[in-house]
């Protein structure tokens, strides 16, 4: 027996392209979980019984973009797992939901970064995300209390991404929170970047401030986390016309981008919208499922076997 056969991945209907890319990366089998949405919108969910019989260890994919549905379905798979013998159960959530809200902001409100935390400590012994936006707290695992709480970084398979498609690329993070990411691309691959600062009045309400800058002719990549109304990104594309670059480019981790905001950023002059393929949308351009193998192959000590 190989070390990866005492595992099985389990992915869902909507992501069974990645996850069976990451079994075969890894070299773990693969399996199925079915979902029948019954007409008053539950969920019934089937795991694969037979596959199951053979381990006691489990992977799951599953990004958690439609936080609310997919959260509900994947505690239920991970759940009934348990009730067939599961002993360990590792989630790998490219894309994670409800790490932003980290406190309240006003009196009353929810912290859901703790609510979701807790509740996803309660079904798995680890998680595996990208770029998790950990705003307050520097680690996943104050988030999420668990054996294994690992927070990846999508900057390296994005720097690489971008040395192969733009000329002499000028990175621009549109707040604070986005220099990490800049920095982690640009400095390594000696790209020129500079950061914005944005003031937030309502979900789709932005204002940024651009530090100025030489912007002038030159071949512009908004970078950030998440694009999500896309606001951020739009009104950065925007303040930045007025320099009149040569291009502007946005490349983003998490491709959530909400109705109409592809179709904004395009009147604002961006010519490229990339992304990474933790959500599956039409801009995924760069791969994370490498990266993900290799941590997780690290973690349930995986050797070398189809990689
Ligand atoms: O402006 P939208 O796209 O709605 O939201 C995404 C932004 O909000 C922040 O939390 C993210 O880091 C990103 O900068």
């Amino acid at each position: 027996m190989t070390s990866s056969s005492r595992y099985l991945l389990l992915g869902f209907p909507e992501s069974k392209g990645q996850a069976q890319e990451l079994a075969k990366l890894t070299g773990i089998s693969y399996a199925d979980i079915d979902i029948h949405v019954f007409p008053d919108g539950e969920s019934k969910i089937t795991l694969p019984a037979e596959a199951l019989k053979s381990t006691t260890q489990i992977v799951i994919y599953r990004s958690l973009d439609h936080p609310n549905n997919k959260l509900l379905e994947l505690i239920m798979a991970a759940q009934g797992a348990r009730q067939l013998g599961i002993k360990k159960i590792i989630l790998v959530a490219p894309y994670l939901a409800y790490m932003r809200q980290d406190i309240a902001f006003n009196p009353g409100e929810v912290v859901s970064q703790k609510v979701i935390g807790k509740l996803l400590s309660e079904s798995f012994e680890g998680v595996i995300t990208v770029d998790s936006h950990l705003h307050r707290i520097s680690k996943l695992s104050e988030a999420i209390p668990v054996e294994y709480a690992i927070n990846l970084t999508a900057t390296e398979p994005m720097g690489e991404f971008l040395k192969q498609h733009v000329d002499s690329p000028f990175l621009l993070g549109p707040d604070g929170e986005s220099r990490q990411w800049v920095e982690a691309i640009a400095l390594p691959n000696k790209m020129d970047s500079s950061v914005a600062t944005k003031v937030r009045r309502g979900d789709k309400n932005v204002e940024i401030n651009l530090p100025d800058g030489d912007y002038q002719g030159r071949n512009m990549v908004l970078v950030d986390d998440v694009a999500s109304s896309g606001q951020t990104l739009i009104q950065t594309a925007k303040q930045l016309q007025q320099y009149q670059p040569a291009s502007i480019s946005v490349l983003v981790t998490h491709a959530l981008f909400m109705e109409g905001s592809i179709e904004a950023l395009k009147e604002q002059g961006v010519i490229n919208i990339w992304s990474c393929n933790s959500i599956k949308h039409p801009t995924n351009q760069v791969s994370l499922t490498g990266l993900i193998a290799r941590e997780l192959k690290e973690i349930l000590h995986l050797t070398g076997e189809n990689t």
